[in-house]
């Protein structure tokens, strides 16, 4: 079966609320893919649409070419973590993943190799009512992974969690792909992402903002842009304005260039006789290529938001 997950044309609405509005996108295998956008641009829905949990107005979604509700053995096809896992708190963690592992015919061994994997062996055996949120949140993931599944799909993993828990996450998700999985993770905020998504799916209203890799992404939200460090900032910039440079000053000894290479900039400087001491490109971060995206989205939630106080 494809480890992806293929997404056409899916169309939802609640009542007047137009919550996935078109969407079509791919998650292919072998990489973590980020779907992203602001709080209520979609994305639960389109997960849960994806898992048969809500039944799409138009458009459809296929998981290894499949409808999920049509997968004869779901759990061993895609493996999803939508919310912390809702456990009885006087059951354990093992004893919730036995359930679910024999109700799915999967052989109890596969129970203590998620465990380890989602490193819960210390507290496998405690009842689940007295689990923080990060050991919840480990327990989902174990039960996504429990049919060892060519596609993952979560909501919002890192939702909470401490420093540790969200490297230890994003190392899973890697290391997930490695093995040739397709990985859809979701969030609302970029930086999680950061480091650990290697294409975006960027969603706002319900629509597709971009489909792109981090990369490219990031290379097109730098802009070309230079920092120069001189003492000799006025003269800096009169000589590169000349040579067609966009310039601007950026402290007291520092200029800010785009529309040349670092090279040429170099060139003019020291043709000109210009000291400088420093000349670096300049690197977006995701969050800033982020923002830049959904600007836009974000401005209508902010005056929706109004509308309705
Ligand atoms: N069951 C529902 N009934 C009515 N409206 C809903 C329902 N589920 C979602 N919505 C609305 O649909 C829109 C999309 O919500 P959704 O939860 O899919 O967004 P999201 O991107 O997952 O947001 P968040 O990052 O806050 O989780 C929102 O306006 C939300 O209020």
């Amino acid at each position: 079966m494809d480890a992806t997950i293929e997404v056409q044309g899916l169309r939802k609405r609640y009542g007047p609320t137009v919550a996935v509005d078109g969407l079509s996108f791919t998650v292919g295998p072998g990489q973590v893919t980020g779907f992203v956008g602001p709080n209520g641009a979609g994305k639960s829905t389109t997960m849960r649409m994806i898992l048969g949990l809500d039944r799409p107005d138009g458009g459809t979604a296929l998981v290894g070419g499949r409808p999920y509700r049509t997968l004869r053995t779901p759990l061993c096809r895609l493996g999803a973590m939508l919310d912390a896992a809702a456990v009885h708190p006087a059951r354990r963690a093992r004893d919730h993943l036995l359930w679910l592992a024999h109700a799915n015919g999967l052989p109890s061994r596969r129970v203590d190799e998620v465990i380890e994997l989602a490193g819960l062996a210390g507290v496998a055996r405690r009842p689940a009512g007295g689990y923080s949120l990060g050991m919840r949140q480990r327990l989902g993931i174990a039960a996504a992974l429990l049919g060892d599944p060519p596609v993952l799909m979560f909501d919002e993993p890192v939702n909470g969690l401490d420093p540790e828990g969200i490297t230890w996450i994003r190392g899973l998700l890697r290391s997930l792909a490695a093995e040739g999985r397709a990985v859809l993770v979701s969030s609302h905020l970029m930086s999680e992402l950061e480091g650990g998504a290697d294409h975006l799916v960027v969603i706002g209203r319900g629509r597709l903002i971009a489909d792109t890799g981090v990369a490219e992404l990031l290379d097109a939200a730098s802009g070309g842009r230079v920092h120069l460090r001189t003492t000799g900032r006025q003269e800096a910039m009169t000589v590169l304005a000349h040579a067609g440079a966009t310039v601007a000053a950026d402290g007291r000894d520092a200029v800010t260039v785009s529309g040349l290479p670092s090279e040429r900039i170099i060139a003019l400087l020291t043709g000109a006789g210009v000291p400088f001491s420093g000349i670096a490109e300049h690197r977006a971060s995701l969050e800033e290529a982020y923002m830049e995206l959904t600007r836009d989205a974000v401005e209508f939630h902010a005056v929706t938001g109004r509308e309705r106080s």
